[in-house]
């Protein structure tokens, strides 16, 4: 059973710098969710505190139940994967391995074994001394084979070249079905692992914008196409998040909702509905907001 992660009132500040800002949700045990957020948004500080690695400066976080901060059986549910570089005070990647053993219960060494061949890590080698890609898959590695109840990737792909991280894709995915746990990923690459997520978190400035499936996220933007002249007239009015032409032909990017009656308008003009790239409607959520900007967004 993966436990649920209750979190409220989160407050972190550096000095002067608000990094969260009264953040709460409620995250159901078993699902692999999407943090995403823009630099600087809140993400790393976020699953910095999920993760026991820092303490609040105020609000709580509980898994299972059970305050996360101080309490060791807590923290030993949870894994946290940061950006590359942070295993390199370890020694060499059998040594980060052995840590790894030692400190979790849920640890599977010979998971932890094909995973290391699957990236083709060398195990005698100090992590200090991988490239930046290696170091990052063998944080991959770390935090799969943990099968931590709750394991969070916080941008754990840097470096990583694309087959490697759709390997990474693809034995998340598996070792998920297998064995379901709650996983937190923060990401920029949104198409590239946006498939992945059953439910989405947009974090901005230091609060959370949106927490919703990603179906229903999907579901909030819609493209037109169809000859220049008729989509034009079928977006008069409407929440354009972008477009693009070939030839005379244009597909607009609208943001909200189409009702029954405007979809039959649409297929009478001959126009083509279809979904929006998740990335549009992420970059429309956190954009800055402009004096003349539209209503509606980021709630
Ligand atoms: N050690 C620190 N000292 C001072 N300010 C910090 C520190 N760490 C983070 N911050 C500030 O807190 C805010 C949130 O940073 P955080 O790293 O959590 O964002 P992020 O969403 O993970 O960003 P990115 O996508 O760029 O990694 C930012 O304004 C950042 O400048």
């Amino acid at each position: 059973m993966s436990p649920d992660i209750e979190v409220s009132g989160l407050r972190l500040t550096y000095g002067e710098a608000v990094a969260l800002d009264g953040v709460g949700f409620t995250l159901t045990g078993g699902k692999i969710y999407g943090l995403l957020g823009r630099n600087g948004s809140g993400k790393t500080s976020l699953l910095s505190v999920l993760g026991a690695f820092r303490r609040a400066d105020a609000g709580t976080v509980r898994i299972g139940g059970r305050p996360v901060f101080e309490n060791a059986a807590v923290a030993r549910q949870t894994c946290l994967i940061r950006e590359a570089g942070e295993a390199s005070a370890i020694g060499t990647v059998n040594d980060a391995l052995y840590f790894a053993e030692v400190l979790r219960s849920t640890w599977d060494a010979a998971y932890a074994e094909r995973l290391l061949d699957i990236f083709e890590i060398p195990r005698r080698k100090n992590v200090a001394a991988l490239s930046l890609g290696k170091r990052s898959a063998l944080g991959v590695v770390l935090g799969l084979a943990s099968r931590a109840p709750v394991t969070m990737f916080d941008e754990s792909y840097l470096g990583m070249d694309a087959p490697s991280r759709y390997a990474f894709y693809e034995e998340l995915l598996a070792d998920f079905m297998a064995r379901p746990r709650t996983v937190i990923m923060s990401t920029h690459l949104i198409e590239e692992v946006s498939s992945l997520f059953e439910e989405i978190l947009i974090i901005d400035r230091g609060r959370l914008v949106l927490q919703e499936e990603s179906e229903a996220l999907r579901g909030r933007g819609v493209s037109v196409t169809g000859p220049e002249e008729e989509v034009g007239r079928f977006v008069a009015g409407l929440t354009v998040l972008g477009d693009k032409r070939l030839g005379r032909t244009r597909s607009a990017m609208v943001y909200g909702e189409l009702d029954a009656e405007r979809r039959g308008k649409a297929r009478a003009a001959g126009l083509e509905l279809g979904p929006i790239a998740l990335q549009d409607l992420f970059v429309h959520l956190t954009a800055p907001k402009r004096p003349d900007a539209g209503p509606g967004e980021g709630s």
